[in-house]
Formats: structure tokens, sequence, C-alpha cells
């Protein structure tokens, strides 16, 4: 049996060779019908197109992308294929929550405003954005969530308020057709009735946000601040929009190891599965452990500095931001590698979740709980 892979794809010696004879790496962007032709197992992260192009005339029986976003898979095309695919929901949610938490860090220094005292209106709550309602609801931060596919939160009164928010942030997949598409959802006009000093985020994907519309509207309205992870012309994102955005960085809100490694362990199991093999290999038995952090505090420590420091500790989106201005002036050309090389070579970053608190009369604690923090005293 031969599996063809992102060669970004974490673990694929520990998961995938014992179960193969042959297992090729190539890059995900360069992968043609000619690489795949005489493959049984494909498997991709985002940035491949899997559809009768790639696929027409090859052996390919099973496509898994390590990923939550299934939006690069033809899957029309690989249903009446007979084709079976497998994501991997959820594998990154928890790492995307962070990165909107360490972005709230920063606005909150911006607009000199405590974090819980900005509201936060989340636009799609399945995996990433619901788990991120909970945890902001933990901390104590005001934020509603609008889902046209969620009882409860499909009312159209947080269809409206949920853009009425200080911080709205995006969390729904790439849609083009349907009564909810969300190709373009965030438009001149939609730009124009948020508030004028609000920030939207966006770590979904490039093209929910009409991105000529957003630059158009931060030049205009010179107190409105975006924050992007993902962008209509990936991977060569205008530099304006660059220069103009609050923090911007490369695709990588999901980008923590366990992220990267869950996505893998998940589609391990779906092949696994798919084949009719015992799953003779365990996430544990290849994920490092954590580090334990010392934070200290003391017993007179703020709830709002505890809070900030650790999730600072855990992550600062600010070196990602900073890292991404390396792009700026670069060609299309030089851009696209660059930004490509930035995602490769993306350092170890962990889970909030994964780490372990070393620290003493804490205030505050429930904070640290939220976050899913465990504390050691
Ligand atoms: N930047 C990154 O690194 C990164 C990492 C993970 C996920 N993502 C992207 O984020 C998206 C969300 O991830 P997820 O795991 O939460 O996906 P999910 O499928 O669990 O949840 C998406 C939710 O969006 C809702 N939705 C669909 N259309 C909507 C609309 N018009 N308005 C409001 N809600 C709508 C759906 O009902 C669903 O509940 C993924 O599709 C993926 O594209 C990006
Ligand atoms: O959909 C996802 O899971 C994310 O967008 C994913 O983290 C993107 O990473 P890539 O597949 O491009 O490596």
């Amino acid at each position: 049996m031969k599996i063809v892979a992102d060669e970004n794809i974490p673990l694929l010696d520990g998961f995938f060779a014992p179960l193969c004879q042959d297992l090729v790496t190539l890059p995900g962007r360069k992968m043609s019908n000619a690489d795949v032709a005489d493959a049984d197992i494909l498997l991709v992260r985002s940035i491949t197109k899997v559809d009768q192009a790639l696929l027409q005339g090859s052996k390919v029986r099973f496509v898994g992308t390590c990923t939550i976003g299934t939006d690069h898979l033809d899957t029309d095309y690989l249903e009446q294929a007979g084709i079976k695919w497998a994501n991997a929901p959820g594998c990154n949610a928890k790492a995307v929550v962070d990165y909107v938490l360490s972005c709230m860090l920063v606005i909150s220094e911006m607009k000199q405003r405590s974090i819980r005292d900005m509201s936060v209106g989340i636009v799609g709550a399945g995996n990433v954005g619901g788990m991120l309602l909970e945890t902001l609801t933990q901390v104590g931060v005001e934020a509603i969530a609008y889902d046209p596919n969620i009882e409860g939160l499909d009312s159209e009164e947080l269809k409206t308020a949920v853009w009425q928010q200080d911080i709205v942030t995006l969390h729904t997949p790439i849609t083009k057709e349907g009564e909810h598409k969300t190709f373009h959802l965030v438009d001149d006009a939609r730009l124009s009735s948020m508030k004028p000093n609000a920030v939207l985020i966006n770590s979904c994907r490039g093209a929910v946000i009409d991105n000529q519309a957003l630059l158009r509207h931060i030049r205009e309205v010179k107190t409105f601040s975006a924050i992007l992870d993902v962008f209509e012309e990936e991977p060569s994102p205008n530099d304006e929009l660059l220069t103009r955005c609050l923090l911007a960085t490369p695709h990588i809100a999901g980008y923590s190891l366990d992220g990267k490694y869950q996505g893998s362990a998940m589609i391990y199991d779906a092949l696994c599965e798919f084949l009719a093999l015992p799953r003779r290999t365990k996430l544990e038995q290849l994920i490092p452990e954590a580090q334990l952090r010392k934070v200290s505090f003391s017993s007179e420590s703020e709830e709002e500095f505890v809070l900030q420091k650790m999730i600072r500790s855990g992550y600062d989106v600010r070196d990602d931001h900073y890292r991404m201005k390396s792009l700026l002036g670069l060609s299309d050309e030089e851009k696209a590698k660059a930004f490509d090389l930035l995602r490769k070579n993306y350092p170890v970053r962990r889970d909030l979740n994964r780490l372990v608190a070393s620290a003493r009369n804490i205030r505050g604690n429930y904070m640290l709980e939220a976050l899913g923090i465990k504390m050691k005293s």
C-alpha cells in the first residue's frame, strides 16, 4: 500500500509509516495528478485542492485532511467517485481559542480597557466558537454568539446583535451557496453597520471578509481595527492590508503542537477504521509532555493581572505578528515562499490547557480553571 502525504503533516512516521510499504512526502501546494496516480491513500492539510483534476485515474481510495476546514476538498466529487474522506473536527479548536484570547489582551492594552469591560460577538459557534463562548463566559467576559444551525443561538435578535459588540470574531466555514453562505459575509454594508471603534478578528477563512471592503473601511474609519490570521490572497497577502491591521499572522491560529498532532491522530484513527486495522499507536505515546511553567503571583495580584500573565505565558500573538512583518516589501512570489516558511518552521506552542502553573495564593483561580490551566502549589 502506498501513502502520499503533505510533508508538513506531523507524526507521519509515528502514525502512518507502519501502515504501508511506501510513504512519499511532497509539498502540499505542488501535488499533481502524476504524484498521486499510484497512491492508495492521500493525506493533506488545507493547502492542497483535492478534486477530480488531482485524483482522476488514480488508485486513491481514502483522503484524509488533518485539519478542521474542508473547503479544499471537493466532497461531492469524492463521494460520487466512491472515495472515502475524513477531516479532523475540533483538533485545533483550543489553539484558536488561545489565539483569540491573546488578541484580546493586545486589544485591552491598546484601548486601555479591562478585558472584562469589552463585549464580544462570536459569529459561528461550532467547535471553535462554542468553546470560545464557554471560556469567555466563565472568565467573566460579556459574550454572545450567533449560529443559524444551533438551537438557542439562531434567533434574529442574536443575528443582529452579534455585530454590535466591541470585538467581533469570525468562526464559520467558508461557503459560497445556501441561505447562510459566508463568502463575503463581511462586506461594505456590514462594516458600516458595526461600531466605529470595533475590532474585527478573522481566524476562519480569508474570503469570509471582502478584503478590499475591509481595506477601504480601515483606511477611512481610523478608530476601527482588524486582526487577520487568514487572507483572501493567501499566501501573498496585500502589503497595505498587512500594515493597516492591528495584528496580522500567517494562518497559524490553530498551529499549536497539540492542535497539529491531534489532527494527525484523528486521521490515523479514521484510516485505521477504513482499513479495518487495529489502532496500535496512541497520541499519548508520541506527544511530548508540556513544560511546567512557574508563574508567580503575590496574594495581592489583581485578577486581571493573573489572567493576562497566564495567557501571555502560554501564547503571545505579538511574536507571530512581528514575524509576519518580514513579508512586507517582498514580491508576490517571494512573499508566498516566506509565508509558507513561517508556517513550516512554526515554533513549538502548546495549548494553554497543557500548561501546569506553579503558583501560590492566586486570586481568581476560577479564571485559570476556565482556561483549563492546572494549578500546582
Ligand atoms: N486559522 C486557523 O488556523 C484555523 C484553525 C481552525 C479552524 N479554522 C477555520 O475555522 C472554521 C470554524 O472552525 P470550527 O471547528 O468551529 O468549525 P465547525 O464546523 O465546528 O463550526 C462552524 C460553525 O459555523 C456555523 N455557521 C455556518 N454558517 C454560518 C453563518 N452564516 N453565520 C454564523 N454561523 C455559521 C455552523 O453552523 C457551525 O456551527 C473552520 O471551518 C476553519 O475553516 C481556521
Ligand atoms: O482548518 C484548519 O484546521 C486550519 O485552517 C489549519 O490549521 C490550517 O493549517 P494548514 O492545513 O494550512 O497547515
